[in-house]
């Protein structure tokens, strides 16, 4: 250390103090330089310790990100492209237990096709029709003769509706076998919970779930729920449909279903020829992708029947907007060695129900390792009583609003419009005092489907009177939603400090995704790391 340093103004008293005494011979000012730094090297010894303790704090101190928003908004998918980008061995370790979730969302989609060309159909929707619609009257006549039992075979909406309903019977009856099997059969607790979910069980769900991991939180669940249409297999075509026919019902799992159906316990490879053991599931005769395989011709000839597109267009079913169509893909889909890709894992649809934990060490330039800890939560009405106890030491929110719902209503309350219902939810969780130092982040989601749904003419303001006459095209929309949750956050958060960061998201593209995931990885943990006076 130079005495030129030492220059400080005598006005501050502390270098005032540590100024030398006043006629230093060269002796004592040598062994006061060498005491010096002594001092200066012990100090920065300490500087050092403390320097890696907080090193190893921050390693093992976990961050922690809470996905919000309504169902069917794609925070599962947000999590899957978490996993595939920091942990893709685990990803595509779990591809093939997918399989089974894609059979059933295929199920779904074929059975929610034949429900609303099936004769019935207009039993049940009766109601809607107006009597000065020449086209529904005639349909009405039909539907009172059908109900006295007296056209099983009349329908004349579209042709053929009773070879394909036989054709496709098989389906129903499997949809049935890959629920069980999507539920774990090694526990008990789970099994229950699943038969108590089903209505075709004959009881009623207890919902969200019981934890089987002791240190998590009372409401922790790892339960995933399977989204299917109740099972109601029709004993003839004619027969009047169940009226929850299409519901969505959750069937219960754990994490385990993905170990138990990633390679099946029977199937080894190479195979042994002595030894009963099999190459893939496509030698197991039990395996459903031979039923899946031997619908799959009345599939595409369902699908493709322009009776049945019409039908369709009639009822604004547009089935390629629904959550876990592959439709578009029968012959892929249904091949007996189908292996799902990374796009197939991201399109289906598994509704969550309490709130999972996924734990995922990330490693960044910056970091050797680092925890992360990822809520993904149940965004329907009746789980989000489960969010609050994770509120009090999380350090980011990424919310999740689809924008292309403006025109639909909550499957849970067909009464309320689903973006009038991420509006009042967003506005319900940056107005919460606790979250108020948690940083949020709002993804404005499905954009695709926005698009989409644009193209198709469907026009913004005869769903949200406020749009006015202003341009109907992707860029103004995706500005005015932007603005408007944009507002509710400026206007309604306790903390004026807080930067809000949006991002227009696909969350099904995975190369876009992955850029926005890693600049708000980045940003999570700068002011983590600023919060906790690291930087
Ligand atoms: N086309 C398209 N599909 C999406 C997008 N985001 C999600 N999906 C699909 O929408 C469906 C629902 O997404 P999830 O991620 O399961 O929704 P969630 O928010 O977890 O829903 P809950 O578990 O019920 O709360 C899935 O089939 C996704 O593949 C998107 O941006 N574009
Ligand atoms: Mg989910």
């Amino acid at each position: 250390m130079s005495s030129t340093t030492r220059s400080r103004s005598l006005s501050d008293p502390i270098s005032a103090a540590l100024l030398p005494p006043p006629n230093e011979s060269a002796a004592d000012r040598e062994k006061r330089l060498q005491a010096e730094d002594q001092a200066k090297k012990i100090s920065d010894d300490i500087d050092e310790m403390l320097k890696a303790e907080r090193n190893e704090r921050r390693r093992k101190k976990a961050i922690k990100v809470l996905l919000l928003g309504q169902s069917e908004g794609g925070k599962s998918t947000t999590l899957k492209q978490f996993q595939l980008l920091h942990a893709p061995a685990d990803f595509h370790a779990e591809r093939i237990a997918w399989r089974f979730v894609i059979y059933l969302n295929l199920v779904r989609s074929v059975r929610r096709i034949l429900d609303a060309v099936s004769p019935d159909y207009e039993i049940l929707n009766s109601h809607l029709i107006d009597d000065d619609d020449d086209e529904n009257a005639e349909a009405a006549s039909v539907i009172i003769s059908s109900a006295d039992g007296t056209t099983s075979s009349s329908y004349h909406g579209i042709k053929g509706y009773e070879n394909y309903h036989h054709r496709l019977a098989p389906l129903l009856v499997l949809e049935q076998r890959l629920i069980t099997l999507l539920s774990d059969e090694e526990d008990n607790e789970e099994r229950e919970a699943t038969r108590l979910t089903t209505n075709w069980g004959g009881s009623h769900s207890s919902s969200s779930g019981s934890s089987h991991n002791s240190k998590m939180r009372p409401d922790l669940s790892r339960g995933l729920a399977v989204v299917i249409p109740q099972t109601v297999i029709h004993p003839s075509p004619s027969s009047p449909l169940s009226p929850q026919s299409t519901q969505e019902i959750s069937v219960k799992t754990t994490s385990n279903w993905k170990k138990a159906l990633s390679l099946g316990g029977r199937m080894k490879s190479p195979k042994n020829p002595h030894s009963g053991e099999l190459e893939g599931w496509w030698e197991d005769p039990d395996d459903p992708v031979h039923i899946i395989n031997k619908c799959a011709p009345a599939m595409l000839d369902l699908w493709k029947d322009p009776n049945v597109k019409r039908h369709l267009a009639e009822k604004r079913l547009r089935l390629e907007e629904s959550s876990g169509f592959y439709l578009d893909e029968i012959p892929r889909i249904t091949a007996k060695k189908y292996i799902p890709t990374d796009v197939d894992v991201l399109k289906a649809r598994l509704k969550t129900t309490g709130v999972v934990e996924h734990v995922f060490t990330i490693k960044t330039t910056e970091f050797r390792g680092l925890t992360w800890k990822i809520y993904d939560v149940g965004g329907s009405r009746n789980q989000r009583h489960a969010w609050a106890p994770f509120f009090d030491d999380v350090d980011a929110i990424i919310f999740l609003a689809p924008i292309s719902t403006f025109d639909q209503v909550l499957v849970e309350d067909p009464h309320v419009n689903r973006l009038e219902d991420s509006l009042l939810l967003w506005k319900s969780i940056v107005s919460n005092k606790l979250l108020c130092n948690v940083n949020v982040i709002l993804f404005l989601n499905k954009c695709d489907l926005l698009q989409a749904k644009l193209d198709a003419g469907v026009r913004l303001n005869q769903h949200m009177v406020s749009y006015g006459d202003r341009p109907n095209d992707y860029d103004s929309i995706s500005s005015y939603f932007r603005n408007k949750f944009g507002a509710l956050h400026q206007s309604y958060t306790p903390n004026k400090e807080r930067e809000l960061y949006i991002h227009l998201t696909s969350v099904t593209d995975t190369r876009r995704t992955h850029t926005i995931i890693s600049s708000v990885r980045d940003f999570i943990l700068k002011s983590n790391l600023k919060i906790g006076g690291y930087m």
